[in-house]
Order: structure tokens, then sequence, then C-alpha cells
């Protein structure tokens, strides 16, 4: 009985070429897999990106074929990513030959139809490219890690930590536990040194890729086990969209007086980076807005970041608490520098240099005098696929 069971599921399961319209101007074309345990993958036949989703049988008793999905597709064109990911519903029949016919509604709002999915069975599952993880040895120095237990974590109120006049900037105090805050010390203070990079005004840790040794473009690898669970949490939370996932971690180290220059983390990234700050507060400033400044790669060897000379001076400052976490996404990332300033005295007065604008969630008042110490900050941003080399993939054959 069990055997017939589990066949009538897998039989459910299965990868497509599948071709979807969604509109007059978004056709997407790829390799669509759904396992017999409810997930769904897209992977576009062209282009960069993901679908990710789930996917329930809704047929019943009969031996109906009727299914539905949710899938969220994060997909783009070399340097032309969209802010964030598109999500969508699918109402499907499956025929007794295995094709797939779905309805494609919008998944917000008032579930207006945006298009088909037709969907040709495959003989193979493993018609599809995948990326590939480099693994890294130096990682096996790392001991055991493991958050605090909690209860299980509510969705975080977006609207109650959105903060300053830039698009989309979120400040969340206390992300992390006093305990968290210790292991992820022990953690940093057990890291190989080959790990570390000496930076203009910081000590580095860039984790997640590599230089491929045919020199074509990166390699993806895996982050430090502490820094995978920490990005875990961070897509369980919604910081990040599945499809979407961080790939690309710097932990950043600064002596109390030193910081990092303005700068725009740039297009090689999805635009949002989630910052966690640790040990010491510090002020996090942004400038006005620089349209033209998405187009710019090039790197600043004085300041170690991307090289970018501000307008003006800055327009908004958060207090950055240790423990809090910082995420900004949208034009802030595109458009408008940011920098911690590099301070003589090891201590800066908040809103000093311009308006603070989470004062109300970080317990401060402008006027304050803050004291910093040894501060480490987590970058963690989703570094798109148009850098990766041939070999990061799984199938490179077919890219
Ligand atoms: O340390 C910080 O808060 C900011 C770090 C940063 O801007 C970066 O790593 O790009
Ligand atoms: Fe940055």
């Amino acid at each position: 009985m069990n055997c017939v069971l589990l066949a009538a599921v897998a039989a459910r399961a299965g990868s497509w070429t599948a071709r979807a319209t969604l509109d007059a101007d978004t056709v997407v074309d790829g390799v669509m897999r759904a396992s017999a345990s409810g997930q769904l993958e897209f992977v576009p036949r062209s282009g960069y990106g993901r679908g990710v989703g789930e996917w329930v049988d809704r047929s019943g008793e009969d031996e109906g074929q009727l299914f539905e999905g949710k899938l969220q597709l994060f997909l783009y064109e070399a340097r032309e990513a969209p802010d964030a990911p598109t999500e969508l519903l699918l109402l499907g029949v499956r025929s007794p030959s295995g094709e797939l016919h779905c309805c494609v509604f919008a998944a917000e709002g008032e579930k207006l139809q945006r298009g088909m999915l037709v969907g040709l069975l495959l003989a193979s599952p493993h018609s599809s490219r995948s990326l590939k993880l480099r693994q890294v040895r130096a990682h096996a120095a790392f001991p055991p890690f493991e958050f605090d237990e909690h209860p299980p974590l509510p969705p975080l109120s977006w609207e109650e930590h959105r903060v300053g006049k830039l698009e989309s900037v979120f400040y969340i105090p206390e992300f992390l536990t006093p305990r968290e805050e210790k292991a992820i010390d022990e953690q940093i203070r057990a890291s190989p040194p080959e790990l570390w990079r000496q930076m203009a005004g910081r000590r580095v840790q860039e984790c997640g890729s590599c230089m491929a040794p045919s020199g074509a473009g990166l390699l993806l690898e895996e982050l430090p086990p502490w820094m995978q669970r920490v990005c875990e949490r961070l897509i369980l939370l919604g910081v990040f969209p599945p499809s979407m996932p961080p790939n690309s971690v710097a932990l950043n180290e600064y002596a109390a007086t030193e910081g990092i220059a303005a700068h725009a983390d740039g297009p090689v990234y999805a635009p949002r980076v989630a910052v966690i700050s640790l040990f010491s507060p510090a002020v996090f400033r942004f400038y006005g807005s620089q349209p033209e400044l998405e187009e710019r790669i090039e790197w600043d060897p004085e300041t170690d970041t991307p090289a970018h000379r501000v307008e003006g001076p800055p327009v908004e400052s958060l207090l950055l608490r240790p423990r809090s976490l910082l995420l900004f996404c949208g034009t802030a990332f595109r458009e408008h520098c940011h920098e911690v300033a590099a301070v003589p005295d090891g201590s800066e007065v908040l809103g000093d240099a311009a308006p603070l604008v989470n004062g109300h969630l970080a317990g401060a008042c402008e006027g304050e005098r803050i004291v910093r110490s040894r501060r480490v900050s987590l970058t963690v941003r989703h570094l798109l696929e148009f850098l990766l080399a041939p070999e990061a993939y799984t199938d490179s054959a077919s890219r």
C-alpha cells in the first residue's frame, strides 16, 4: 500500500520545460522542477536568476491532476536585476501525458490573472543547470555554532521599522541576543588567519565567492557554517526573499577610531543589503541621490571601497547599536552612498553631520555623544550570477 502511495506522489513530481507568458512583454522560458516533497524550482534557459516555491495537490479523492503552486521569480539579464522578485500563484492541470497547463495569477492584491504556463514533461530530472558551491578547507577550523532556541519567529512588522525619507531603509534593534553576539564573537576569534585581509581602515573576511582558476569569472564558495546559519535566519524572517538568497558576506572589523569611506556597494549585487552590527555602536550616514552611481564599478585602492565621490553633505544618519540589523534596498542601495566615518578620538555626536532618523528605535537623541570600541559588521548581500564563470555551474555546457 505504501509503495502505491509513494508511486502516486512521485508521479506528480518531475521536470518540465516550461514557457510562461506573463504579459505582452514577459515570456519566461526554462526548466521547472517539482519535488515529491512539494518544492518547486524554476531555472531560466537564458539569462540569470531562479524561481523557488511550493506546490500542493488539489485533486481530492479522484485520480485527477489538479494542483496549486506558489512561485517567486527573481530573473534578470546581465546588470539588469529588478529590485525585488515577482510573486506568482499557479493553478494547473496535468494531462495524462504529463503536460502542465496553468493559469498564472499575481500573488498580491486582487489575484488578477497574469498569464499562462505550459510545461512539457522531461525524461530526465537533471536536465537543468545548478550552481556549484566550492568547499573551503579553512572552514573546518570553526567550532560548532547554534542560535539560541527561539519560539517560532514572528514575521517582522516592517512598517514599524522603516526610518527616514529614503526608499526602503529599516532598522531593527536587538536582532541578536547578547548570548548570540557572544557566540558569534567566539566564531570570529576562531577564524583561521588566512581568511582575514587587512584593508584601509578595517580588517575584512570576504566570504561566498572567489576568482575561478580560469580567470573567466567568479565561483561561489560555501560560507563559514555560522554565517550560513545567520543567512538562513535572514531568509526565515523575510529579510531576503528565498529566490534572492544571501550568498556573499563581508565581515568588517574596525578599531574604535576606524570606519569605511563613503561608497555604494554597486551593481554586482541585488539592490538589498543587511548590515548586522556587533560589540560597539557607530553612526551610519547616507548621502544624497546620485542616479549615475549604478553604472560605476571601479575600485578605489586608497579606501578599499567602490570608487564613488559624494556630492554635498550626508542627508540622514542612523545610530547602529550592537546586535541591531539595518536593511536598505532599492534606490537607497543603488543611488545613495553610505559611510561609517573614521573618528580620530573614537567618539561622535549624534546628529552632528545629518539628522538622526532612527533615534526612537535606537533609544537615542541628537546631541548625545557615543563612544566607540572594537566594532564588527556583517554585510550580507546577494551576488548576481552574471559575474560567475562557466565552471560555477554543474552543467556548464548548457550556458
Ligand atoms: O560597517 C558598516 O556598517 C558598513 C559596511 C559597508 O558599508 C560595507 O561592507 O559595504
Ligand atoms: Fe557598503
